[in-house]
């Protein structure tokens, strides 16, 4: 069997997962981006899968992290052993090295963050690094035509980020990046069960909730589902059912914050990229889009045409390796 020693690799680096793909042979990782660390020596214990088993079932000898927040790096050093011992298990500990590697980060994100994004591919082992701004990747991955003179709106709902972009002639004519991604609507259903109902739950259970009768538009029947957490009241673990329509009014506010951004950017489109927009419709990435009926709320609300992606986890990591095979052509892409 033939083993290339040296190979280019693209990354989508996010706050909730991790992605690899690798030139010639397509995405070969999709982790969660957490890391088990122990909490004496500050040694990597667990990364990815075996890490999210263990997240909030931790004692006082470990801990798990999450070393991106809002979509960027929060913790370095952290990040950066989690990002090699992501491709330690893609490379099988067979020694390769890393000729290129295209990581994409957050389009509003600063020279310090994307510093930090370089130097920790870097070391990683990459001897050459480009970056491309998230929504660019997502457009590509989702196989639009971004290099002509047309106007392509995208809205990436992330773990941490909501990136809302307007792009043409392969650049990005406005953005914004809003702070809110699935890991806020998480925490507002754990606040509100809490706040309402006398229920603790974990985050994991929250996602859980999100996932399986999360809502953004009332249901044509609405759904039941039971919840493990702890009685506020009585103090002791219970099993209880809660329903979709609560947990559609915890989602309400961060909900409305993306839909009003959604907004404001169309408001500040130029009226011929406007017009594109309004043919075209707006394309929905990231793990968000999958949120029930989260384009029939903002087709409700824009009054244009809203279309939720193909498989739009891995958009972004299609686009980023995309453009990895490609990179002459992209060049212009490359921030
Ligand atoms: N069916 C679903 N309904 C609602 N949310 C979902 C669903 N499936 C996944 N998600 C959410 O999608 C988010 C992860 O999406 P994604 O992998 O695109 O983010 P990321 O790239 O890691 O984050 P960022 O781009 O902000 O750095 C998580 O918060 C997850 O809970």
């Amino acid at each position: 069997m033939f083993f290339n020693l040296s190979q280019d690799v693209a990354i989508d680096l996010g706050t909730a997962n991790t992605l690899v793909y690798i030139r010639g042979e397509g995405i070969v990782l999709n982790e969660p981006s957490i890391v088990v660390v122990d909490s004496d020596t500050n040694e990597v214990r667990e990364i990815g899968h075996e890490a999210l088993q263990m997240h909030e079932r931790t004692h006082q000898d470990i801990e798990t992290i999450w070393p991106l927040r809002d979509g960027v790096i929060a913790d370095f050093k952290v990040a950066e052993e989690m990002i090699q011992g992501l491709l330690r298990k893609v490379k099988n500990n067979w020694l390769t090295s890393i000729r290129s590697m295209v990581v994409c980060v957050p389009s509003g994100i600063t020279e310090v963050e994307k510093r930090a994004v370089r130097d920790s591919a870097e070391h990683a082992g990459a001897r050459k690094v480009n970056l491309v701004s998230e929504p660019m990747a997502a457009a590509i991955g989702i196989g639009l035509d971004i290099q002509e003179a047309v106007g392509n709106m995208v809205v990436d709902i992330g773990g941490g980020t909501t990136e809302i972009a307007v792009i043409a002639l392969s650049g990005i004519v406005l953005d914004e990046s809003l702070r809110v991604g699935g890991a806020e609507l998480d925490k507002a259903i754990v606040q509100y069960f809490k706040r309402n109902h006398n229920l603790l739950i974990g985050s994991r259970t929250a996602e859980r909730i999100k996932c399986e009768v999360g809502s953004a538009i009332e249901l044509d029947t609405e759904l039941d589902l039971s919840v493990k957490g702890r009685d506020l009241v009585s103090g002791i673990p219970k099993v209880r059912t809660i329903s979709s329509v609560n947990v559609r009014e915890a989602l309400h506010d961060n909900l409305e914050q993306i839909s009003a951004a959604v907004l404001r950017t169309l408001e500040r489109t130029p009226p011929e990229l406007g017009a594109d927009v309004l043919e075209r419709g707006i394309m929905m990435t990231g793990g968000g889009a999958l949120l029930e009926g989260i384009d029939q709320m903002l087709r409700d609300r824009v009054e244009l045409p809203v279309y939720v992606a193909e498989d739009p986890l891995k958009a972004v990591v299609r686009g980023t390796g995309e453009v990895l095979e490609n990179l002459e052509n992209y060049e212009r892409v490359l921030t």
